[in-house]
């Protein structure tokens, strides 16, 4: 299997924060979801990603190709989204797509008119009287219009209405019908994850905690509740974090044959969410 997207031993320093380290890769043909929390390295790696910042160290390669002598072969086959005034003051689409247009080689300007017409975008209305969620639309139809095979978005659905967001969903559904093309985004609402995402990478405190399938994620992870009698030393091993209240305690595990074994069903296994995952692991780098 390919990856579209490699990160090898890549770090970056900030005053405070760093990516360290960090090992990636994003499969081809798949929907890979990026998840963590606010301040985690998302935006960080995905700058990373598109070259618009430099690793202090390590190697950044896209389809299988390295930005020093292949920036604009990589850009050509990318289409960025992300949460931010990309348009100059004052333009509207057309203009946009003036310009944008000749700077790829595969550009459809029946995709183009298609999907504007789709999001109900007006093409002579400046974007910056755009609502947000029109921009994120706007983003999408040039990143779509180029037949980009690797779209990487960056919280694409942050201030979208529900409506749209699930319709975005579907978009990207309908897209992935393309078998070669894959998806990169990042996203701090897990739901839509559960839609559409087959792999999920958290980050935490510049760190890559997993990469993973999420079926598998959905195979390890559980919530598991039972009396603080059955935990010691060597029963807490079957778990990531344990969280003790007076009436019992609820922990976090990553491992469910391991938990089944040691306590056999005197504890209640459920389902982990991504966000019990998150909201477990955060500040818990190290098992208990
Ligand atoms: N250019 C920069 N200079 C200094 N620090 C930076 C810079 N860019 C990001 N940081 C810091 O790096 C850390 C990670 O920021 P980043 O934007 O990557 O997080 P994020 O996971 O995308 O967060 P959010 O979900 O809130 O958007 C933060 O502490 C941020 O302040």
């Amino acid at each position: 299997m390919e990856n579209v997207v490699e990160l090898k031993n890549v770090t970056k320093n900030f005053k405070g924060f760093s990516v360290n380290n960090m090992d990636l890769q994003v499969k081809q043909g798949f929907v890979t979801g990026f998840i963590g929390a606010n301040g985690a390295g998302k935006s960080t790696t995905i700058k990373m990603m598109m070259n618009l910042l430099r690793p202090d160290a390590g190697e950044v390669k896209l389809f299988g190709m390295d930005y020093k002598t292949h920036e604009k072969a990589i850009k050509e086959r990318i289409g960025f989204v992300y949460d931010g005034n990309v348009f100059f003051e004052g333009m509207n689409l057309k203009d946009i797509k003036h310009i944008v247009g000749p700077a790829y080689k595969h550009w459809d300007d029946t995709i183009f008119y298609q999907y504007a017409e789709q999001f109900g975008l007006p093409l002579n209305k400046a974007i910056k009287n755009f609502s947000k969620g029109m921009q994120m639309k706007a983003s999408l139809v040039i990143a779509l219009s180029h037949n980009a095979e690797l779209i990487i978005m960056d919280e694409p659905t942050s201030g979208l209405d529900p409506i749209f967001r699930r319709e975005l969903m579907d978009l990207l559904q309908e897209l992935m019908m393309d078998e070669s093309r894959t998806i990169f985004f990042s996203t701090h609402i897990t739901t839509d994850l559960d839609r559409i995402a087959d792999h999920i990478a958290f980050i935490q405190s510049g760190e890559l905690m997993f990469n993973q399938p999420i079926d598998e994620i959905d195979e390890n992870y559980a919530l598991v509740k039972g009396g603080k009698e059955l935990l010691d030393r060597d029963t807490e091993q079957a778990f990531v974090h344990v969280h003790r209240a007076p009436t019992g305690f609820e922990a976090l595990t990553d491992n469910i044959g391991a938990v089944k074994k040691t306590f056999g069903d005197s504890v209640v296994i459920e389902r982990a969410t991504l966000e019990d995952i998150m909201y477990y692991l955060k500040g818990d780098k190290h098992h208990v």
